[in-house]
């Protein structure tokens, strides 16, 4: 099974715009609400490409029962806490460029988050987890800590994406999974990147500490993975990108369903690709057959140093 954790899930509400105005009246063309939430999504895609998922983390109030709603209408199984509050609205905005306005989230007390670890004694090593996406500042700010030492226990492989000083401090756990994209990763190691070279010599870096697989990605450039396999580099189709909100995430999903199956790691990122870029040519995330069709304009290639 795979789990997801979102500590802080989200309505993503996503308005289209010719053009936007800082300071006057604007009007949408088009809006959406999705479930969102790193964790979420991640698990709603797993569902759609057939893998055994269910989401865990913190709901609240008529956000929360909005989410809930939405997964239960996809038969995403949810294991999700309520508490009290609202969960929060995330406003992304796409005028041209997109801009992403993330709101803050409930309250999530400790004896949610007592439930929450009480919902991994179950874990085996069978089991992966994903721990997705921003704490809240009503929580600890150590929780991932708290929740990879309790998966570690159970022998369950952690996959991690988060950035900043979070993902900084946790690299000392190994996880069995990192999907940074490649300004998190600059800013890991405090550089500026410019070229896919300096991506794989920090990727080694990361691998070097224990990491299994490392993954990169780069947006429309596609992703280089670091593994004991070796080092790939994939690149993304060219498309037209309708929302890249869930891009990432969605390669998260595409590279774990992948991998359940063929424990292949490169096989994985050209699945994962496929998925990401597949997300970023739709309005929604990815369906699984458009990720199969996405699926053939992946290439993937074994990196020596320069491009073939
Ligand atoms: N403009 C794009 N064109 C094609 N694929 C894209 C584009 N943006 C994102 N993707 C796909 O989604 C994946 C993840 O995107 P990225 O923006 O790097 O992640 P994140 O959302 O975590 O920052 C990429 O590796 C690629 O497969
Ligand atoms: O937890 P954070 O960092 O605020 O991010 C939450 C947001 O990230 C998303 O999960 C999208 O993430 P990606 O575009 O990086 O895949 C949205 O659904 C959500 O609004």
């Amino acid at each position: 099974m795979i789990y997801t954790i979102t500590l802080n899930p989200s309505v993503d509400y996503v308005m289209e715009l010719e053009s936007f105005q800082e300071g006057e009246l604007n009007r949408a063309k088009q809006t959406n609400y999705f479930p969102g939430g790193k964790g979420i999504n991640v698990s709603r895609v797993l569902k759609r490409l057939g893998a055994n998922t269910a989401a865990l983390g913190f709901v609240a109030g008529f956000t929360g029962n909005f989410i809930q709603q939405k997964l239960m209408e996809e038969q995403v199984n949810t294991l999700l806490l309520e508490v009290s509050g609202e969960s929060r609205i995330n406003v992304k905005l796409k005028a041209g460029d997109e801009t992403e306005i993330n709101g803050t989230g409930p309250i999530v007390d400790e004896s949610a988050i007592s439930s929450l670890l009480n919902q991994l004694d179950s874990l085996t090593t069978d089991d992966f987890v994903v721990l997705a996406g921003s704490i809240p500042s009503t929580i600890n700010p150590r929780i991932y800590e708290i929740l990879i030492q309790k998966c570690q226990t159970k022998g369950a492989k952690v996959v991690l994406d988060t950035g900043g000083t979070v993902l900084k401090e946790l690299l000392f756990y190994k996880p069995f999974f990192i999907k940074p994209n490649h300004l998190e990763l600059a800013e890991l190691f405090g550089v500026a990147i410019q070229s896919i070279d300096e991506v794989v010599y920090y990727a080694k870096k990361l691998h070097d500490q224990g990491i299994e697989n490392v993954v990169v990605s780069m947006a429309g450039d596609g992703a280089v993975l670091y593994t004991g396999e070796g080092v790939y580099l994939a690149k993304a189709p060219k498309g037209e990108v309708k929302n890249s909100v869930g891009a990432g995430d969605s390669l998260v999903a595409g590279f774990l369903a992948e991998y359940v199956k063929s424990g292949g790691a490169s096989e994985a990122l050209k699945f994962g690709i496929a998925s990401g870029s597949a997300t970023a040519f739709s309005h929604d995330l990815c369906r699984s057959d458009e990720v199969l069709t996405t699926l053939n304009e992946v290439t993937i290639e074994k990196w020596t140093g320069k491009e073939e």
